[in-house]
């Protein structure tokens, strides 16, 4: 060996003692999937159902089938932004708000009394009233997807009242944390991103976990982690369907671009529970099964609810996973399940609805079981 070859063994212990690393950078994760296993495997109030969600898997594959759900299915929904009403930087804009607002919707009211905006001569409620309500304000010239806006000092709490006024009195929650994390994000935009969704998008380099990994990092209202038995444990709810949203509302090219969108996982919200249970995938203690059905709160951070959000991404990796087991053709990812799952909820939302207001008496529409109650910024 030349006098100017470094002993390689030497170079390697430089490098860790000095933190470099040798090889090319690790790609990105987020750990959620790993935090959904250890909790789990150490979960005693929830479980996940082999036979419920082998049957799951089937009845969700099939209805995918019929239905031709994919990526595109996003862009049907009449209120999310299609390309051919929004410009690139005003859709990245609007999906940014809507994700950045995704959060906690629930309020004690429900059926016709419950939040609600009305929009294009609908009624709509949940997520979609807040869709409904920040396509409202940009029809009545409030910039209120636009971090200058934000940043600026022209956006108060009073024009956060008026985007978000129910056509009901029963208020949209959280409106002051609403207010709060538009505010934290348009700091954050100014500080690090230029004031633009596009840096912030571009900063990940077509990595979707690095996406996710930067928003958690920037933006501390999107830094959705818990600890249970000891750990940290990751959820990153709306980091990673922010991410989702723009890989299907832009069809997987341009901002939707993504070289390893699979490693998203499943959305931990308060809907997805509800559907797995329903379906039969998962089960709840009795203690925890009676808490849920009386409608009581779940505490953010509590093991209940950390169990209840790492075994719904637990039970749809299983089920994405018996699904490629059946038909290792299919084109599906954890991102399609949960969304094709979302729509499917609120479809038997409505139903249920429909048949309990139109034959009280004999509805034998099975008690669902409700959401669990979880009051948050998180999902
Ligand atoms: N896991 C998961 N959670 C989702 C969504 C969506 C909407 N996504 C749209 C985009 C593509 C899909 O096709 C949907 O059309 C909202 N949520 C969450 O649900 C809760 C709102 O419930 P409700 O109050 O009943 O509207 C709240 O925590 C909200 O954050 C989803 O897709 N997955």
């Amino acid at each position: 060996m030349s006098d100017d070859e470094a002993d390689p063994e030497l170079l390697e212990l430089l490098r860790k003692s000095l933190g470099i690393s040798s090889g090319p950078p690790a790609a990105p994760e987020t750990k959620v999937l790993e935090s959904a296993s250890f909790i789990c495997d150490n979960s005693i109030d929830v479980a996940l159902d082999m036979y419920g969600t082998q049957s799951a898997a089937e009845s969700i594959w099939s209805q995918m089938q019929q239905r031709g759900y994919s990526r595109k299915s996003w862009s049907e929904h009449e209120l999310h932004p299609s390309k051919e009403e929004m410009g690139d930087e005003d859709r990245l804009n609007f999906i940014f708000t809507m994700d950045l607002l995704n959060f906690s919707f629930w309020t004690e009211r429900d059926g016709d009394s419950r939040f609600a905006v009305d929009y294009k001569d609908k009624r709509w409620t949940g997520y979609w009233a807040l869709v409904a309500a920040l396509r409202r304000a940009l029809e009545e010239g409030i910039e209120i997807t636009s971090p200058h806006f934000w940043h600026n000092g022209d956006m108060t709490i009073d024009t956060i009242r008026h985007v978000f006024r129910s056509a009901t009195d029963d208020e949209m929650p959280l409106l002051q944390e609403r207010f709060d994390v538009m505010i934290e994000a348009g700091e954050v935009l100014c500080m690090n991103f230029e004031s633009c969704i596009s840096s912030l998008v571009t900063s990940a380099d077509h990595s979707a976990p690095g996406l996710a990994n930067i928003l958690a990092e920037h933006f501390p209202s999107f830094r959705d982690e818990s600890r249970f038995e000891g750990r940290k444990v990751r959820f990153l709810k709306r980091a990673q369907i922010f991410v989702a949203d723009l890989w299907a509302a832009f069809d997987g090219q341009d901002w939707g671009d993504f070289d390893d969108i699979d490693k998203i996982t499943m959305f931990a919200d308060y809907r997805i529970p509800q559907i797995l249970h329903t379906l039969g995938s998962m089960s709840y203690s009795p203690p925890l099964d009676a808490h849920i059905r009386a409608k009581r709160e779940i505490p953010p951070g509590s093991s209940w609810e950390i169990q209840l959000r790492g075994c719904s991404i637990w039970s749809v990796e299983s089920i994405r996973r018996q699904i490629k087991r059946k038909h290792p053709d299919a084109e599906l990812n954890a991102i399609l399940i949960d969304f094709f799952l979302y729509d499917a909820m609120k479809e038997l939302e409505k139903k249920a609805q429909e048949s309990l207001t139109a034959s009280k008496e004999n509805a034998d529409v099975r008690e669902m079981i409700p959401h669990h109650r979880t009051r948050s910024i998180w999902y």
